[in-house]
């Protein structure tokens, strides 16, 4: 694809009302489990990002019928879990990790064999932290140097397993709970530290905490209904926009319907922490998960310290947050946060550069960075590194930066947004450049 070049000028105010993309992680979990159910299901509102649209390409390959009806409404022709099908080439991935780590989950349980690939990010990102505990489970897998191309040798008997998570990882968590689904007995997977918990609310999945730990267990052969799923909108996309809202003056942003699940929405703590002005009103519950309209009012912030057991809530939203640590007084400090450094890209590194380039005082650690905010940024020419959550937040330092800045490789926002540079421009009273 051609590299696209954004450029975002100081804003004097961002105004309006922003409908954001459906949720990823959910989108990503409904159409598995839609393939995987005995019948046809129905997903409202499902994403037309590139991630979740990989998920439907690869679960299209694997022989599941996927349409849209007359409405725009997502219809997916379960299989049931003997019914997948073996696909005639690799199933590509994209830019995905959600995509390829919960897929080899239910590979590692098929009758046939399967080869999963990813683009060049993803090609890059750990895949033996699946490999291990799909391998304890009887699973053959091939990976090429701890990475993808992931081979899957079909028509293994698989078992289940007790695996307390290494690292907080809801993919990995994900992974062994859909093998599970393959497994003879049960599959248990410990959780030390809480992860986003969609895959065990959509597969019903009682959960029992033991001295701070969350056991998570399902059963072989557990068959899936067929249902409706809707699919809230993206709380690590309103991200983008109420940090946007807060630091630039004269600011007001309503974000209707957004997904608030206690395990994913650690941002809206944190900024509060720092001084936003974020209210949460008519708070709902929408397809099983807690939802709310969310409106942001500019404000002053200052420093605060981030690390511990939120940091895995909040961790997709921790690049935005550094451009609000950057506009606070004070010190920011975000630690424990080594898993930033195996996203898309290294997106503690990636920040810190961009940061930097922009007047930023930032100071780098293995698990994080510290920022000394209240420095002016000036615009100048920084790079998305092809990673999307890269990409937008440097967009939202590009409202506040002084002048112009230039975000290269600014397309990726597609992975997750489409349609956010536009959104950019409209809040702030520019025309749309299409
Ligand atoms: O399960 C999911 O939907 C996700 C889990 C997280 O990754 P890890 O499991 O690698 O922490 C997150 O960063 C990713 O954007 C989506
Ligand atoms: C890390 C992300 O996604 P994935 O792991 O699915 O590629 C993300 O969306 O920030």
């Amino acid at each position: 694809m051609l590299s696209m070049t954004r450029r975002v000028s100081q804003a004097r105010s961002l105004l309006g009302v922003v409908e954001l993309p459906p949720d990823k992680s959910i989108a990503h979990r409904a159409a598995l489990l839609a393939a995987l159910a005995d019948g046809t299901s129905r997903l409202v509102n499902y994403s037309p990002a590139a991630d979740p649209q990989s998920t439907l390409s690869c679960l299209r390959q694997l022989g599941v019928p996927i349409y849209e009806d007359e409405h725009g409404i997502l219809v997916v022709e379960g299989r049931g879990l003997e019914g997948l099908q073996a696909p005639d080439r690799p199933l590509d991935c994209g830019n995905s990790g959600t995509t390829m780590r919960l897929l080899a989950g239910i590979l590692a349980g098929q009758p046939f064999d399967s080869v999963l690939v990813g683009d060049a990010s993803l090609s890059r990102r750990p895949m033996e932290r699946i490999a291990t505990p799909l391998r304890q489970m009887g699973a053959e897998l091939t990976l090429t140097d701890g990475h993808a191309p992931i081979h899957i040798r079909g028509g293994r008997t698989l078992r289940g397993i007790t695996y307390r998570l290494p690292v907080p990882s809801a993919q990995v968590k994900s992974c062994v709970l859909l093998a599970g689904l393959f497994a003879e007995g049960e599959t248990t997977v410990i959780e030390p530290i809480p992860s986003r918990d969609h895959t065990e609310r959509m597969l019903g999945l009682s959960v029992v905490e033991l001295n701070g730990e969350r056991y998570l267990t399902v059963r072989g052969g557990m068959r899936i209904p067929a249902r409706t799923w809707t699919i809230p909108r993206d709380f690590s996309a309103a991200a983008f926009f109420l940090v946007a809202g807060t630091i630039v003056p004269d600011s007001e942003i309503r974000l209707p319907g957004v997904g608030l699940n206690p395990s994913r929405s650690a941002l809206l703590d944190v900024l509060r922490a720092m001084g936003a002005d974020i209210t949460v009103e008519n708070e709902r519950s929408y397809g099983g998960e807690p939802i709310a309209d969310l409106v942001v009012r500019s404000s002053t912030l200052h420093g605060v310290q981030v690390g511990g057991a939120i940091i895995p809530n909040l961790i997709d939203e921790i690049p935005v947050l550094t451009v609000a640590a950057a506009c606070a007084t004070g010190r920011t400090e975000i630690r424990d946060a080594a898993e930033l450094r195996v996203k898309e890209t290294d997106r503690i590194a990636a920040m810190a550069e961009n940061l930097q380039a922009l007047g930023a005082r930032v100071e780098v650690f293995d698990d994080g960075l510290a920022i000394e905010g209240g420095h002016r940024l000036r615009g100048t020419t920084v790079r998305s590194f092809d990673d999307h959550r890269i990409a937008m937040a440097m967009g939202v330092a590009g409202l506040v930066a002084e002048g112009e800045t230039i975000i290269e490789g600014a397309e990726c926002a597609r992975i997750s947004f489409p349609g956010f540079w536009e959104v950019l421009d409209r809040l702030a009273g520019r025309p749309v450049a299409v």
